[in-house]
């Protein structure tokens, strides 16, 4: 039996967030779920912890205060058992005993669908990258797998267009999707993301789940919480992957760790139990081994 892990218990979403609202969110939510039936593992719980300050690289400050880090508990280990070499840097995800072998050995480009029902039958299992055009998707798939251009990436917003299934050790898809929130995307970059939803996130029994990327650079975005909550209504287990962690030296607005402190308030506000979360940097390679470290455990929970 395959088995998602739920990381969400979502409460009744704001309406008015008084966030930084540049677009309008598209996606339609569906009136029926059509989700395959989900095991939902106990939830994970919220947790004190100093643990965040003390296994940070010194470049960042925790993004969450000493009493309110909420952590990501997989699986099989005991909130009681958790202790604080068990909790990777710069996240809330603690390493249960289902992470496994995380190396990637081999990538290959396998095909780019214009549709879901386009994307490559297969039983292996995949994880969806999500988020608003330029946040950095294509660069994380390029640092994940260690090549350099396998995903295009661009400065301009709207460089992928299409669904694109990327076989990593023969065994598990990344799937590189198109940014939303793009509105001056030429007519032929804009995306129908009613149908793509319900097309692909939906329908798409294979889907562990969605690394939901959040520029960590800016503030936050409505439209990133908004699609969070979209996610989080239709049993869609989230990770949110902040990106750009890099970028420290800012001369106007806040840091990556102050924007990312600003998102964990309004997820707070959503959501019981706090998602799991992670900061990266596909210029520096922060976050890169443990990002797929957790994903070899949410991996093989769903392929027991
Ligand atoms: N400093 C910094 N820049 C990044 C990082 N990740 C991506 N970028 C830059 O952000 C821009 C957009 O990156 P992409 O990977 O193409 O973004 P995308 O989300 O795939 O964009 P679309 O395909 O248009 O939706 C490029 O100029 C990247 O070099 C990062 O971690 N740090
Ligand atoms: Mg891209």
């Amino acid at each position: 039996m395959r088995s998602r892990i739920l990381s969400l218990s979502l409460q009744i979403p704001r309406s008015s967030l008084p966030l930084t609202q540049t677009h309008t969110f598209s996606l339609s939510i569906p009136k029926t779920k059509t989700l395959p039936s989900l095991i939902s593992f106990r939830h994970p719980f919220s947790h004190s912890t100093s643990a965040s300050k003390t296994t940070n690289p010194s470049s960042y400050s925790s993004p969450l205060s000493q009493n309110d880090t909420a952590l990501f508990i997989p699986p099989g280990i005991e909130p009681s058992d958790v202790t604080d070499s068990a909790i990777l840097p710069c996240s809330n995800i603690v390493v249960g005993p289902y992470a496994g072998d995380a190396k990637v050995k081999e990538v290959e480009f396998i095909k780019s669908s214009a549709r879901a029902r386009d994307c490559p039958v297969d039983d292996r299992p995949e994880f969806a990258i999500l988020g608003r055009s330029n946040v950095g998707k294509s660069s994380l798939i390029n640092s994940l797998v260690r090549r350099k251009e396998i995903a295009l990436t661009s400065k301009k917003p709207g460089k992928t267009q299409l669904i694109n299934h990327f076989l990593v050790n023969k065994s598990w898809y990344l799937v590189d999707l198109p940014g939303y929130g793009f509105a001056k995307a030429p007519e032929a970059a804009k995306m129908d993301w009613s149908s793509f939803t319900k097309g692909y996130f939906l329908n798409r029994s294979t889907l562990v789940g969605v690394l939901l990327l959040i520029d960590a650079s800016v503030p936050p975005q409505k439209i990133d919480l908004d699609c969070a909550n979209w996610l989080g209504r239709n049993k869609i287990p989230i990770t949110f992957v902040f990106t750009k962690c890099d970028k420290m030296k800012v001369t106007k607005g806040k840091r990556p760790d102050e924007n990312i402190r600003d998102f964990q308030e309004f997820i707070r506000e959503n959501y019981k139990q706090h998602p799991a979360w992670i900061m990266t940097s596909s210029v520096s390679g922060v976050g890169r081994d443990e990002l797929l470290l957790h994903m070899s455990q949410l991996r093989n929970y769903w392929d027991q």
